[in-house]
């Protein structure tokens, strides 16, 4: 049974199932966390004139278990483990059934794009309160049954963003000179120089689809090449440098040498590029795709290679991509693999875009600290899933606080009655946010004892709006 909803208990009951609500503190002189102040206080805290924040220690850090999947930088690992908490790390990711069964146990999952955490995977993860996707994409997470069920998502917005853009570059040159093919040629022992089709990419048109972060890095890198730009977007925005905004799919299409997808997998971007879309591209011209496996129709592809309106592919990522690294790149992986791989001109690599050591190391940071600030601290600055909530640090100044974080169902009334409980306390400060059908309410109150916490606990978790209550101090 959750612990949230296990709430009769003793004390020492309490100290065993903070894990996913309440919890307190098994001893003063458990490990002193290192949990950056929200304001920098403790940092700061050497500083005589600042006054240092204090650590919230809601649990024994050690009771909080992290599960760890497909090579989470070392960066990340170290951040986790230096707060106490149990972390299993492992490389790859894990078959459905694999991980239901550890799912159940932890408390903390983070991820890269392969693991999917559908709605069937997460309704057995009883004890999670967070999920920390180490990449750019959350499509593998169902982020709405997550905020239903007052399960947090965060992500690495854009620290790989240029890593995939250099990749691009590298791919487009490698693509007009022909560069895979002329390598297999000679690892194979023939000498092959040629000329014919092979190109400048100066004066050449990239259309990027998709002018995010990732496009618009990539957008500065091809003009400093000398090459035009264009891009679609759903979204009106001023481009860099000299590039330009098309109204339509097509107009790019029909303008481009290169095509780049750099879209998130949406329902509205599943097999954007397809026969159709294929024929409106220039004859001779070069599709990249490094966004998701299922925004490119493969066959169509491949159809389109093989008559020659295409003249070359980059791809990096597909619609199944397997658990870790081995021999797996076949007709039983992905029904068009072996044709794909007797293609010309077609750069296929294992979904690398982000794998850098820049890239892996700055988002092991950044996706651990948010893992641990909201852990520690509640707070969601960054979530994908959530509303934004921060609160100033509780001080060291301040020993009888606590925080009291309530993620409930986004309807009329709650905060009344919510406040009606808080009310007979000292609320310092609170501050409250929704987004879509989850709400997310964090205040500090202060004068309160543990029996006081329990009751306020018990009394938060009776309402029928409740999603999830935490209560740190
Ligand atoms: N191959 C790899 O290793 C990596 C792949 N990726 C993929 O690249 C994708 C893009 O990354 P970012 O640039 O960081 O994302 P972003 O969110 O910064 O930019 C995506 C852009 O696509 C636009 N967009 C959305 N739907 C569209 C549509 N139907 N038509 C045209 N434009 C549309 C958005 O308005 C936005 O400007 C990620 O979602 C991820 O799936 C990201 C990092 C690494
Ligand atoms: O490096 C990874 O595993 C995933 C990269 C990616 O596709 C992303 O960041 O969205």
């Amino acid at each position: 049974m959750s612990s949230a909803r296990n709430i009769s208990v003793s004390q020492d009951d309490l100290i065993h199932q903070v894990s996913r609500s309440l919890g307190l503190s098994t001893s003063p002189a458990a490990p002193t966390h290192s949990t950056p102040s929200s304001f920098g206080y403790a940092t700061a805290a050497a500083n005589a004139n600042v006054t240092a924040s204090k650590h919230l220690k809601p649990f024994a850090t050690e009771d909080i278990k992290i599960l760890l999947l497909e090579n989470v930088n070392q960066t990340g690992r170290d951040i986790l483990a230096s707060q106490g908490y149990q972390v299993e790390f492992l490389k790859t990711s894990l078959p459905e059934d694999q991980l239901i069964q550890k799912i159940r146990d932890v408390h903390v999952i983070g991820i890269r794009s392969k693991t999917k955490l559908t709605a069937r995977v997460l309704q057995e993860a009883k004890n999670l309160i967070v999920i920390g996707c180490f990449c750019i994409g959350t499509n593998q997470v169902d982020l709405k049954y997550a905020a239903d069920h007052g399960i947090a998502v965060f992500n690495s917005p854009f620290s790989n963003s240029r890593s995939v853009a250099e990749l691009i570059i590298g791919e487009i040159i490698a693509l007009a000179r022909q560069l895979g093919d002329r390598s297999n040629e000679m690892h194979a022992g023939t000498w092959n120089k040629v000329s014919n089709k092979c190109w400048e990419v100066r004066g050449k048109t990239l259309g990027i689809i998709g002018y995010g972060h990732i496009g618009s890095q990539l957008s500065v890198l091809a003009e400093a090449m000398g090459m035009s730009v264009v891009y679609y977007d759903v979204v009106n925005l001023m481009g860099l440098g000299t590039s330009r905004q098309v109204d339509t799919l097509e107009d790019l299409l029909g303008q481009a040498d290169f095509v780049t997808c750099h879209v998130p997998e949406l329902p509205e971007t599943v097999k954007m590029i397809g026969q159709q879309q294929f024929e409106q591209m220039k004859t001779g011209s070069y599709l990249i795709n490094a966004s998701r496996g299922s925004v490119v129709d493969i066959p169509a592809l491949i159809q389109a290679m093989r008559s020659g309106k295409v003249a070359g592919a980059a791809l990096d990522v597909y619609p199944n991509e397997p658990a870790g690294n081995g021999d797996y790149f076949h007709n039983d992986l992905n029904t068009w693999a072996n044709d794909l791989r007797s293609l010309k001109n077609i750069i296929l690599t294992p979904h690398i875009g982000g794998s850098t050591e820049e890239a892996q190391s700055a988002i092991g940071i950044e996706v651990s600290q948010a893992l641990v600030k909201y852990v520690n601290e509640g707070i969601t600055l960054g979530a994908c899933n959530m509303p934004e909530v921060n609160l100033r640090s509780l001080t060291i100044d301040e020993p009888d606080h606590a925080r009291v974080i309530y993620i409930h169902q986004n309807v009329p009334g709650v905060l009344r009655r919510v406040n009606e409980i808080l009310g007979d306390h000292n609320v310092d400060k609170q501050m409250t946010d929704s987004k879509g059908d989850v709400a997310y309410l964090m205040a500090d109150i202060s004068n309160v004892d543990t029996p006081t916490i329990k009751d306020l606990y018990s009394r938060l978790e009776s309402l029928s709006s409740r999603i999830m209550t935490r209560i740190l101090y």
